[in-house]
């Protein structure tokens, strides 16, 4: 008998290491790493996920216990995908359990269900049977039974269940449950030919129906659903069931795919003739893939620049080496357009994994490329654990892309994952992007790399895709100054060039997109007397106004009060809801442009499954004149008729504590233009701001990348922050302020001992190429969440420094203290959000 070492699922750092266990007879052969077993762990029952397996000579048997189950036939991870999950963990700080865990598809995160059961040898007496009878009959129908199923049939029965079980005639169990539906269809399956002949010897004639069914299974001898059948004989389902239990023919479940893309119509797309700019950049990214060569390219194409046909090229170049890829694209891209153009070219070999499928259609999709029927996966940041097992080419498009990094732990960023993945199975990377983020650029373009950026040997190959396809000019960019035109009495939210240009369009019939960049803005309400805004009780937020329910709501920990009407604090009735939403907008629309058809695209019209699909659908077959809409309307979108792109707000987010802000605007705004005058028409980009001066913006207006992102770097090289330098951030929170601030100092103090001891002496802002620093506690930029004070601490380093081997050993040097008071540690390495 041999051992297996299981990571058992409690993400906890104290419990994270493998636990080792014996692998019964009855289960030998069926344990491998990767392999998702049930294991008895502290009294209860867990899931956990074998990572090796070893000979049981070197280990003490008679201390182990016994795996309880084995939950799959085919271990749903590799070996491949444990050795990445243990990169992760160390990548990330994060416990492997949860590394493994992000692995899996959701069906497969089992949970724990209490099972009730008799007890062996349980003898009922007639007082038991007097008061308890049903609950009993119940369980001697069927034992064991969950207990949630028990307590909803026998609502008042817990205390009779409680009272079994202590006089021990029940017990309880545990099982790991999958939440995994696996969707069956009845299907006959039709023996020879001569038994169907002698079958119809056999029937009497008076049993017409029958006959008539084994006389079709003679013509048609492929399997086919019951339900098929029966309709294609005119007769029941009853029919087949009789003929199935006199054994002519034979009934069996058959586990059918959901296909989230159900009767919709792909039609098939040719390769195109790549431009000689897309053949120059497809040239070295063939040649890897071909090759069968690991190695990471950065795809800069301007928008529209058809970087798209690029990745499809390679990824058929991928296939006809018999290899697979895998494709990611940000969630909010996951539009049906671009799910339409990778289905069109490979159809049924494409999976589409995202976020707005059910979990059963999620997992028969994860089925499909695990069982190697699928060789094209196309999903949002989770698809870069998609169980391939010859992987060739990985694309990840939008690249900059912020929703690549997870802001839950694992804290991981799809975007490293990936070219460790590739790294594993010698594949090729392409990242692509019209904007890529600083880090990246900085890594392809600097000579000598930016120090401490990532790895050192994430060394991108630059490739520059500078012009759009068939010398389609970028749009021409107008910035418009909003304090002018309050200056010259216009305090509409239009400003006059963005209503010429919607006028326009109006009226040569075109279409435009509007953006209402929101982020880091909300609507908030405020007293115009005396300055009062609405906060949360428990978080230091301000609360926002919901129009719908009328209600202020915290974002953070859902705290809902009624509307004011009145202030709580100086009772003046002057208490207003500020901010523009994309409501006010649409309605501002509808004045100044009588008989306007608008789409509004944002948090509230898109929850319903395929409501994205709807609008975008209704815009692009020209139903509306406008597609209004937060960031989700900024990027992706192809549309031949839209030749004008207004932005409201373009600065809202310059403001936010935030390093990138100005990236992410300048990226945003640059996106948002390139959706205009992608085809025959040529686009216009109308941008309203308070800040024209500020690069972000100003350098939007000549699409000139490479000089906002000389300037950026310059920043960024004097503040020592990423690509110059790295980060770790710890947020500590506690109900008690003073906890927290001790554990930071203590946390600060033993990292920069740590710094010393290693000889780093040279100033993080004297430029040493080796350098540490930590800075803080200081209270985080939301100090107060759920009634927890938050506290954060950010270790910055460059160069040769092992910084989160520090961060893991000073927690650990800290766990005693840190479980005594409570306080809760988060980390995140090289984080993305700063808030
Ligand atoms: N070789 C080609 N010949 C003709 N048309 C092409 C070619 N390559 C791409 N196109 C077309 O050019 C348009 C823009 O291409 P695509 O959407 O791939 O650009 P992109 O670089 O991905 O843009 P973005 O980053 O803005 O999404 C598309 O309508 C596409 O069909
Ligand atoms: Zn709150």
């Amino acid at each position: 008998m041999s051992v297996a070492r299981v990571i058992v699922d409690v993400p906890s750092r104290e419990t994270d290491r493998p636990f080792d266990y014996l692998i019964p007879a009855r289960l030998e052969g069926w344990v491998e790493p990767g392999s998702r077993v049930a294991v008895p762990f502290g009294g209860r029952t867990l899931q956990g996920i074998v990572v090796a397996t070893k000979d049981d000579a070197e280990v003490d048997r008679s201390r182990l216990k016994e795996l309880a189950d084995v939950l799959d036939a085919v271990p749903p991870l590799s070996a491949e995908l444990v050795e990445l999950g243990e990169w992760m963990s160390r990548r990330w700080l994060c416990p492997l359990t949860v590394a493994l865990q992000a692995m899996l598809p959701a069906a497969l995160k089992g949970k724990t269900e209490k099972y009730i059961a008799i007890a062996r040898g349980a003898e009922w007496t007639e007082a038991d049977r007097l008061f308890d009878g049903e609950l009993i009959a119940a369980l001697e129908r069927q034992s064991p039974l969950k207990l949630s199923t028990l307590l909803r049939q026998f609502p008042d029965q817990a205390g009779a269940i409680q009272r079994l079980l202590k006089a021990g005639k029940l017990e309880e169990l545990q099982k790991v449950e999958d939440r995994l539906s696996v969707r069956t269809v009845l299907t006959v399956f039709a023996p020879s030919p001569e038994r169907l002949r002698a079958a119809l010897e056999a029937i009497p004639r008076r049993a017409a129906k029958q006959r008539e069914t084994i006389e079709y299974l003679l013509a048609h001898p492929e399997p086919i659903a019951q339900q098929q059948l029966a309709e294609a004989v005119g007769t029941t389902t009853g029919t087949i069931k009789a003929l199935a239990d006199k054994g002519f023919v034979e009934l069996r479940a058959v586990t059918e795919d959901r296909d989230p893309y159900e009767g919709r119509e792909f039609p098939a797309s040719a390769p195109m003739k790549l431009t000689p700019a897309q053949a120059a950049a497809f040239g070295p990214i063939a040649a890897a893939v071909g090759e069968g060569r690991h190695e990471v390219f950065l795809l800069h194409g301007v928008t529209g620049s058809g970087k798209t046909e690029i990745y499809l090229q390679a990824i058929q170049r991928c296939l006809e080496q018999g290899k697979e890829a895998i494709v990611l694209v940000p969630e909010i891209s996951l539009t049906p357009q671009m799910v339409e153009r990778f289905k069109s070219r490979f159809g049924e070999r494409v999976a589409v994994l995202h976020s707005r499928l059910s979990n059963g259609e999620r997992y028969d999709e994860w089925r499909k490329i695990r069982d190697g029927r699928a060789q094209v996966a196309v999903g949002a940041r989770s698809a870069i654990f998609a169980p391939f097992g010859r992987i060739g080419l990985i694309v990840i498009d939008e690249e900059h892309e912020s929703s690549y990094k997870q802001e839950e732990s694992p804290k991981y960023h799809a975007r490293d994952v990936a070219v460790e993945r590739a790294r594993q199975h010698g594949a090729a990377v392409v990242l692509g992007s019209a904007t890529p983020s600083l880090e990246t650029y900085a890594a392809a373009t600097i000579e000598s790399g930016a120090p401490g950026n990532r790895d050192a040997a994430f060394r991108p190959v630059y490739v520059p895709l500078p012009e759009r396809v068939a010398d389609r000019p970028l749009p021409g960019v107008t910035i418009v100054d909003m304090r002018e035109e309050l200056k010259l009495g216009n305090r509409a939210m239009f400003s006059r060039a963005l209503a010429d240009a919607l006028q326009a369009r109006l009226d040569r019939e075109e279409q435009a997109v509007l953006l209402l960049n929101r982020r880091g803005y909300s609507t908030f309400v405020m007293c115009r007397s005396c300055g009062y805004t609405a906060q949360c009780p428990h978080c230091d937020i301000a609360l926002t106004y919901h129009r719908g329910s009328q209600n202020l709501r915290c974002h953070y920990c859902g705290y809902a009060e009624r509307e004011p009407t009145e202030c709580p604090s100086c009772q003046s009735p002057h208490i207003r809801f500020f901010g523009t939403g994309t409501q006010k907008v649409e309605e501002a629309l509808a004045l100044a442009f009588p008989g306007i058809r608008v789409i509004r695209m944002d948090v509230d019209t898109t929850t319903e499954k395929g409501s994205h699909e709807k609008w975008l659908t209704q815009f692009r077959e020209r139903r509306a004149d406008v597609l209004l809409g937060t960031q989700m309307v900024a990027k992706g979108l192809d549309f031949p008729h839209v030749t004008l792109v207004g932005v409201l707000a373009a600065d809202s987010a310059l403001k936010l504590p935030d390093f990138r802000a100005p990236e992410r605007t300048f990226q945003l705004l640059t996106q948002v233009a390139g959706r205009a005058g992608r085809h025959e028409l040529p686009g216009e980009v109308v941008i309203q701001t308070y800040e024209p001066e500020h690069p972000s913006v100003a350098m939007v207006e000549r699409h000139d990348y490479a000089g906002f992102t000389a300037q950026e770097l310059r920043h960024r090289r004097v503040l020592g922050y990423p690509p110059f330098g790295r980060l770790i951030s710890l947020t500590l929170s506690h109900e008690q302020m003073p906890l927290l601030i001790a554990l930071g100092e203590s946390f600060a103090a033993k990292m920069r001992e740590k710094a010393s001891a290693a000889g780093l002496t040279g100033s993080f802002a004297g430029g040493a190429p080796h350098a540490l620093e930590v800075l803080g506690p200081v209270p985080s930029p939301i100090p107060r969440l759920k009634d927890r004070y938050r506290f954060q601490c950010m270790v910055k380093y460059r160069g040769d420094v092992d910084a989160p081997g520090w961060v893991a050993k000073t927690l650990q040097e800290l766990a005693e203290t840190t479980k005594r008071s409570g306080v809760t540690v988060g980390v995140d390495v090289d984080p993305q959000m700063m808030l």
